[in-house]
């Protein structure tokens, strides 16, 4: 059965193993799009703090998430039910909040109509450690995440900087705090459904269940097995679209866990400015040759326009949001 490969971060930090860390991130890159890092420099006592609030959180009387459900929010920000998200059409049995950068509602120029992604967050009322804590493992996961895409570009031969210039005035940070109820017998057993993940790069926290399982290049599915002390590391769109595909998006789900259990996991997105446009690397001739270019689904197609990537996959996933705060502008893309 085939595995995910490890690496170890503390290996970019020393300038001996730097070069050798570069050619297995840009191995497990190519041939997986998903592995494990450890060495990371994340506090173990921030994690515990994290998983204690995240559970807290979803022991919240159903009221007081109810009252910070997402569909109360035009930014996508807040409390979803099991249920009521969807993927490739069928609901995903999941609860989560959703968080994301905490700044103030932007003006939206009637050409840039994502900028309404960008607005405070839904917190809960009665637990007001959820919300610190939430706030430091974002920045936290912001500066690994900028490290990390620093080692991709430079594993591609790329100045470390060279995303840089599409993150830097406005990142996007996007949490996900997520509980996966047990498998019932009245419903389908899609924790989330296969999909790709938008961004740069993502950061999942997961509990010691396991569930979550990721597509190889055959079509058969890779368990990613909960290892202590890692995050799961995959590759998002935008290094899709950058590399011309030479770096892959790799399409992953989640199965529910057996009845009885439940899952936990906290998945934080790296995205782009959502005023930037993906640029197309120039790759050496070696990697070019390996490029396959960006792969095109026709339910799924990539726009190099960052905030309409972004927007087209938050209205198909929260149809209720969609509904309620953006029916005009689904009017106006269908007439
Ligand atoms: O919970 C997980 O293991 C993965 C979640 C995920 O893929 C997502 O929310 O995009
Ligand atoms: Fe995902």
């Amino acid at each position: 059965m085939a595995s995910l490969p490890i690496l170890d971060f503390s290996r970019f930090t020393a300038t001996a193993s730097r070069d050798d860390f570069l050619a297995d991130l840009r191995a497990a890159a190519r041939d997986y799009g998903f592995f494990y890092l450890k060495g990371h420099d994340v506090s173990p006592d921030l994690q515990r703090q994290l998983i204690a609030v995240s559970n807290a959180f979803f022991a919240l009387p159903e009221a007081d998430k109810l009252a910070i459900e997402m569909v109360n929010s035009p930014h996508f920000r807040g409390y979803t039910r099991a249920g009521r998200e969807i993927t490739r059409g069928q609901q995903d049995w999941r609860e989560q909040i959703d968080i994301g950068s905490e700044l103030p509602v932007a003006e939206v120029p009637a050409d840039a109509p994502w900028m309404r992604l960008q607005g405070p967050n839904l917190w809960p009322e009665h637990l007001p450690e959820f919300r610190t804590t939430l706030l430091q493992w974002q920045s936290e996961l912001t500066r690994v995440a900028i490290r990390l895409l620093r080692a991709f570009a430079l594993a591609l031969g790329q100045d470390a900087d060279v995303f840089a210039p599409i993150y830097r005035a406005i990142p996007s940070e996007h949490l996900k705090v997520i509980r996966y109820p047990g498998q019932t017998d009245d419903r389908s057993s899609q924790g989330v459904g296969a999909h790709k993940d938008s961004g740069f790069l993502t950061l999942l926290l997961q509990d010691a269940i396991g569930g979550l399982q990721v597509e190889a290049e055959d079509g058969t599915w890779i368990d990613a097995t909960p290892i202590e002390g890692t995050f799961i590391i995959n590759i998002g769109e935008i290094l899709e679209l950058a590399s011309n595909g030479y770096l892959r998006a790799t399409v992953h789900r989640v199965i529910s866990p057996p009845a009885g259990r439940d899952r936990l996991s906290i998945a934080y997105f790296f995205g782009a400015d959502l005023n930037a446009t993906v640029p197309l690397l120039n790759l050496a001739p070696d990697l070019a040759a390996q490029a396959k270019g960006p792969a095109s689904d026709p339910l799924n197609p990539l726009f190099r326009d960052v905030g309409e990537n972004a927007l087209k996959g938050r209205l198909r996933s929260h149809p209720d949001v969609a509904e309620r705060h953006y029916a005009e502008h689904l009017a106006k893309k269908v007439g």
